[in-house]
């Protein structure tokens, strides 16, 4: 499936039942504070005839009915697109004034109300929520956000796995896929756009999901896509260098996460104030918040301690603010795994859920050693092959520590790239991690973009020699591309007792290289890669290309 077949597919998970309702309807729904949107032109829709039944930003997604919102993208305007927006069936417009001229262009004729709001992008996510009831007060699932740099797939995994380990059904939408009970597609985007956003609340509704669990990136919070979304829990994972290309600073950064822990979208917060950034925002949110921390070095309402190895995982213990105790267990490796599975077990927890019912689920269903696609995913045991979606300098840095065997004899085999058209900044930093915490570093290609992959390679390859150089460490550096061929060369090097970790691409099967998508799986490689050198892989992994 292309992005745009992915995102189209996310543009129909909507509810089978909406209400038809009038713009005029519509508009007075809501809610206070926005500036009245004005009818410039066209039919006459404002006058109570039922007509609009959705709502979408982009002309190649309209269904019959909706309300086609021309928005300023950073290339073009939606205005451009308003005749195929028509074509497909929209029965209403709304543009601001750099799209009117066009928009109206398009519609003469047509008898098609035109609308103008400015700044457009604050009415969309609140119109799609009044068209799409799609968080009304009651008779809604408990829904949970989880943001931060990394961890996010991985919290909103497990609070999925715990939310049924609890007996709910359960919805998600984040990088992985998108689903609503049995419903399920892959997603183009960590967070899609607010119409989409909407609709699949709506229809989690209209099927009785009883709680659902999503991603929040930094973009959707820049890019408006959680406009109109109230969530009942947020939770913050951690904040490290990543997207610095769309927020310029950490701070700006920070300041996009933060914006979603405020009370017009929130109702309640849990962060993990283990790095600085958790504990600004814990000072800052006027959300009621109830803190966690892992490491034991800050403070904090709940606190994880006596944290054991355990086969790859790790067992542990939360203690809670009035002297509770759950035993929990994770078995994804990775200390940072452990905080994933704390977070989403304090977010249950600040639903209402108790203690016992907690600790009773987790002990009959072992919710946080739940498969996450491409999140730590063993392939072959020995060596031990693993293929991770470690994509920024901090992930990658965890990864490495977590998988390293403290054997002599157990050597560390790394294969990475960097992505192109993103933060040039993170390459020489991921390079130099890399050497630092591997025997043998195998440089390749991820998604390139339009970008050349020899450049994007150069910036990783001068990371790594350079630490390599300054520090006089031993590892063994290479550059080998395509991926495949790199992946191959790392299982040929590898002998029992190694450990070969893959990172960056998790559950991707496209590498996007200048507009095409090539068919690619880390997982699938791997694999194949064990066999051909006389390894074995594991069976039943779910390798999904
Ligand atoms: C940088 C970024 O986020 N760009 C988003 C932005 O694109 P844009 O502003 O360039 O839009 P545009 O292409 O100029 O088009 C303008 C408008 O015309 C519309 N249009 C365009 C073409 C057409 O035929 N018909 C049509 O109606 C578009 O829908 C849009 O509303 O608005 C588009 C639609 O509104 C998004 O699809 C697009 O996301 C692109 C696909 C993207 O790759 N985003 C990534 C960076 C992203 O959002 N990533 C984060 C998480 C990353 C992480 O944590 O690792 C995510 O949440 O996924
Ligand atoms: N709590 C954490 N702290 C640091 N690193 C983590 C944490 N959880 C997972 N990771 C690392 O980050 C990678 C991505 O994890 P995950 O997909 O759960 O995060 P994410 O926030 O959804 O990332 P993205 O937004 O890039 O999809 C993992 O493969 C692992 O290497």
């Amino acid at each position: 499936m292309s992005i745009n077949e992915q995102s189209g597919a996310a543009a129909r998970m909507r509810p089978d039942v909406v209400v038809p309702r009038s713009m005029g309807q519509i508009l007075a729904a809501l809610p206070a504070g926005l500036p009245p949107v004005q009818l410039v032109g066209g039919g006459d829709n404002d006058d109570g005839a039922a007509s609009i039944t959705g709502v979408t930003i982009d002309s190649r997604e309209v269904l019959r009915g909706d309300l086609y919102i021309a928005v300023p993208g950073t290339g073009r305007h939606g205005a451009d697109f308003t005749a195929q927006a028509v074509a497909e069936g929209a029965s209403a417009v709304l543009t601001d004034d750099a799209g009117l001229e066009t928009a109206a262009a398009a519609l003469r004729g047509t008898g098609i109300p035109l609308y103008r709001a400015a700044p457009v992008r604050d009415y969309v996510g609140p119109l799609a929520a009044v068209v799409f009831d799609s968080q009304p007060p009651r008779d809604r699932p408990i829904l949970f956000g989880v943001t931060g740099t990394n961890g996010k797939t991985t919290t909103t995994y497990f609070l999925n796995a715990l939310s049924a380990a609890l007996g709910l059904s359960t919805g998600l939408i984040g990088t992985i896929e998108i689903r609503a009970g049995d419903t399920a597609i892959p997603s183009a985007l960590t967070t899609p756009e607010s119409p989409q956003v909407h609709g699949i609340l709506a229809l989690m509704r209209e099927r009785g999901i009883e709680a659902a669990a999503m991603e929040v990136s930094s973009h959707a919070v820049e890019y408006r896509r959680v406009d109109g979304v109230q969530f009942d829990v947020v939770g913050f994972t951690n904040l490290t260098q990543d997207h610095l290309d769309l927020h310029g600073t950490m701070d700006e950064y920070f300041d996009a996460k933060a914006a979603l822990f405020s009370r017009n979208r929130a109702d309640r917060a849990v962060i993990i104030v283990d790095d600085e950034w958790g504990r600004r925002l814990a000072r800052r949110t006027d959300l009621e918040t109830v803190t966690l921390s892992v490491s034991g070095g800050s403070p904090a309402d709940w606190m994880v301690s006596g944290i054991s190895r355990v086969g790859l995982g790790h067992a542990f213990t939360l203690e809670g603010p009035a002297g509770e105790e759950l035993v929990l267990r994770c078995g994804l490796p990775g200390i940072f795994n452990v905080a994933n599975a704390a977070l989403a077990a304090v977010m249950v927890l600040a639903t209402g859920t108790t203690c016992q019912d907690l600790q009773r689920a987790a002990e009959l269903h072992d919710p946080f050693t739940t498969e996450v696609p491409g999140r730590m995913q063993l392939i072959g045991e020995n060596p031990a092959a693993i293929v991770d979606f470690a994509h920024n300098p901090d992930a990658l840095a965890l990864t490495l520590e977590s998988v390293r065997v403290p054997q002599a004899d157990s050597r560390l085999l790394i294969v990475f790239g960097a992505t192109g058209q993103r933060d040039v900044s993170k390459r020489p930093v991921m390079g130099a991690t890399a050497a630092r915490l591997a025997d043998v570093v195998i440089i390749t290609d991820d998604d390139p973009h339009d970008e050349d992959e020899a450049v994007i390679r150069a910036g990783v390859l001068e990371g790594a020699q350079g630490a390599k150089d300054a520090e006089n460490l031993s590892c063994e550096i290479l550059e080998i591309f395509p991926r495949a061929a790199a992946i191959d060369q790392a299982v040929a090097l590898a002998r029992k007792g190694d450990i070969v970790l893959v990172a960056g691409r998790g559950h991707e099967v496209w590498q996007e290289v200048k507009g095409v998508n090539l068919p690619l799986d880390d997982r699938a490689e791997l694999a194949a890669a064990l066999t051909r050198h006389g390894f074995s892989a594991l069976s039943g992994n779910r390798i999904e290309s």
